[in-house]
């Protein structure tokens, strides 16, 4: 992942190596041994004849391993550094395949596609980007989670920057440390809610890790441009405080004023080092500083929180399908949520946008949306201060009342979301009472990973006569009903966090509207087929993901110019073939220089020459 220095070669008299227009930079004197030059690869520019050979082998921006060619071993000099194979990367694919599926330990894959990741960049991202569907839940929920949960027994080497309490005041300093200069996307987060596992402190670097991958994977996002940050003020768990392989700073969490002067310092660094237009992904912070930093920066910064926006994204793009089997209009809907979160809220301040773009009155929408958490149902009588932020829009006025199945029974609703990380909740009584009520109860099982599920797949349809159309944020796998298999579809943002910053990050835009992400549960919608609702999915598969990427940036490229939010002029006139046109590029390129006269050792004779070397295959 990181580029290191590298040494030129240059002794005893003055280097000639360029500076900025290569994308070299010389390193500062102090850590260089006198009269010597060290240089840094960065980004996806690199001068070989600046680098050492053995640094192509070294550095996974520029191995290719057994698929260097003969020319390029030689002039890089690293012929006899490899076995005599030379091998494509295909070839090199195909034993990614066999290695991984030696393991049967999620973790297990999980560490082996980290090495990989550490050893050869280019065939890493083509191996995921490849088997979405086999190798999304490993580098992704629901093994990260476990990765994260083990992150003090597996650290290895650092994917992204950790920026702790006791950087403040320098965190410009800190970010001027990460080697690339060009970042495009960072994902942060600062550990307290790591999916619905809670307060990971430090170990939550594993997320912003695994989403960015997914941006290279699923949008074509080039790695160089994405980076990982770990805000660290400490963690409130006792457990990873009191453990002896906790990697982060060992205090309780800093709060209030302090906290907020952190982010805020945090937040013009990042501008400072890469300029207005980088875009911030919030990810996995705690409920209330979620929805806080969302209303501060959203208008002055390039941001967005996944876990509020993204969630509502691909939700809302569930509920659009859904009415594809229903057969009914959002008006025709009552929503309850299972959770009063970041998710919750999210989906249900855009399941109104998208009720009201149907021609639902705005109160009429709010007035179809009940919500619950860990005291109830809201409702107007509650205690001043236990409807804080957006949760007061959903109180309504009805009885108190605090057992989920009493309040399904009640509300009778046709939509049934959770997203409250308490496993299990909906009971197989509340499942069939869903089915009691609705000819197809709609139910989403979204909180992650796995373990925090709301129910099954397993036990919605077997609860419901098979008649649920279901789906969850983590995956399940086929559930069979009689003669019938069902394959849920993941509503999982995934599915949209990519395509949505390839967009932004290509038009420059200068910040993000909810509008956005209603394009992009649109264009997600749009995708599904009825082969897929067919086969009980909401979703399209997996393994489309990348095309529905790419739709979703066009539709959100589009919108940045109507709106004027776009800062790259001129506007492309075929918005799809410009995104295209920047993508990263999946296969190896050559190491060679344009111009170079092959030095080879003469005893050596080119393939073509020699048979001897043509066989060595
Ligand atoms: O990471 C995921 O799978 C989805 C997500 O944002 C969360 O659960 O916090
Ligand atoms: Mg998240």
């Amino acid at each position: 992942m990181f580029s290191r220095p590298s040494l030129c070669g240059t002794v005893g008299k003055l280097c000639r190596c360029g500076t900025s227009a290569t994308g070299i930079t010389t390193v500062a004197a102090a850590t260089v041994p006198a009269a010597r030059h060290y240089h840094e690869v960065v980004g996806d520019i690199v001068c070989p004849s600046q680098v050492r050979g053995i640094d192509h082998i070294r550095d996974p921006r520029l191995n290719k391993g057994l698929a260097f060619t003969l020319e390029e071993r030689q002039t890089l000099g690293i012929h006899g550094l490899q076995p005599a194979r030379f091998k494509t990367q295909e070839e090199q694919l195909q034993l990614c395949k066999i290695a991984v599926n030696r393991y049967t330990e999620p973790l297990n894959k999980y560490l082996y596609l980290s090495d990989l990741y550490d050893r050869n960049e280019r065939l890493f991202f083509r191996f995921l980007s490849e088997n979405i569907e086999d190798l999304m839940p490993i580098v992704y929920t629901p093994t990260v989670g476990l990765a994260c949960q083990r992150f003090g027994l597996i650290y290895r080497r650092p994917h992204g920057l950790f920026i702790t309490y006791n950087d403040r005041g320098h965190i410009f300093d800190v970010m001027k440390n990460w080697p690339e200069p060009n970042v495009r996307a960072i994902c942060v987060t600062d550990g307290e809610r790591i999916l619905g596992l809670g307060d990971l402190g430090a170990c939550g670097m594993g997320i912003p890790v695994g989403k960015l991958a997914l941006y290279t994977a699923l949008a074509g996002i080039k790695p160089h441009q994405c980076l990982p940050i770990l805000v660290d003020v400490g963690t409130n768990n006792i457990d990873l405080l009191e453990d002896p392989l906790y990697v982060g700073l060992r205090q309780k969490r800093v709060v209030g004023r302090e906290y907020d002067d952190f982010i805020d310092e945090f937040m013009e660094a990042v501008v400072q080092r890469y300029g207005q237009n980088t875009l911030i992904q919030f990810e996995d912070f705690g409920n209330h500083n979620a929805f806080r930093f969302l209303d501060k920066y959203r208008n002055t910064y390039c941001t967005f929180n996944d876990d509020i926006q993204g969630t509502a994204s691909v939700a809302v793009a569930g509920l659009y399908a859904s009415k594809r089997i229903t057969g009914k209009s959002f008006k025709d809907y009552t929503f309850l949520f299972a959770g009063a979160g970041e998710a919750a809220i999210g989906i249900a301040d855009l399941t109104v946008k998208a009720m009201v773009q149907d021609g639902v009155p705005i109160e009429e929408a709010y007035n179809r949306i009940y919500m619950v958490d860990i005291d109830g149902l809201l409702t107007k009588s509650r205690k001043v201060g236990s409807l804080d932020g957006h949760k007061i829009h959903y109180a309504k006025d009805i009885n108190p009342m605090t057992d989920l199945a009493e309040i399904v029974s009640t509300i009778k609703p046709s939509v049934l979301i959770g997203a409250s990380a308490a496993a299990g909740i909906f009971t197989p009584e509340i499942l069939r009472t869903m089915a009691d009520n609705n000819e197809r109860p709609v139910v989403f099982a979204l909180s992650n990973p796995t373990s925090k599920a709301e129910c099954t797949a397993e036990d919605a349809y077997k609860n419901t006569d098979a008649r649920v159309i279901f789906s969850s944020g983590s995956p399940f796998p086929p559930v069979q009903v009689g003669d019938k298999t069902f394959y849920p579809g993941q509503g999982n943002n995934a599915y949209i966090f990519p395509g949505v910053g390839l967009g932004v990050i290509c038009t420059g835009t200068h910040h993000i509207p909810d509008e956005m992400f209603l394009i992009a549960a649109q264009e997600l919608a749009n995708f599904v087929e009825p082969s897929d609702i067919e086969r009980g999915s909401l979703y399209p598969p997996l393994s489309s993901i990348r095309e529905v990427s790419m739709n979703i940036a066009v539709g959100v490229t589009k919108c940045a110019y109507d709106r004027g939010l776009a800062s790259t002029y001129p506007e492309p006139q075929d918005k799809r073939k410009w995104l295209e046109n920047q993508l990263y590029n999946f296969n190896y390129e050559s190491s060679m220089p344009a111009t170079w006269v092959w030095p080879r050792m003469p005893y050596i004779k080119t393939r073509e020459e020699s048979p001897l070397i043509a066989a060595i295959k």
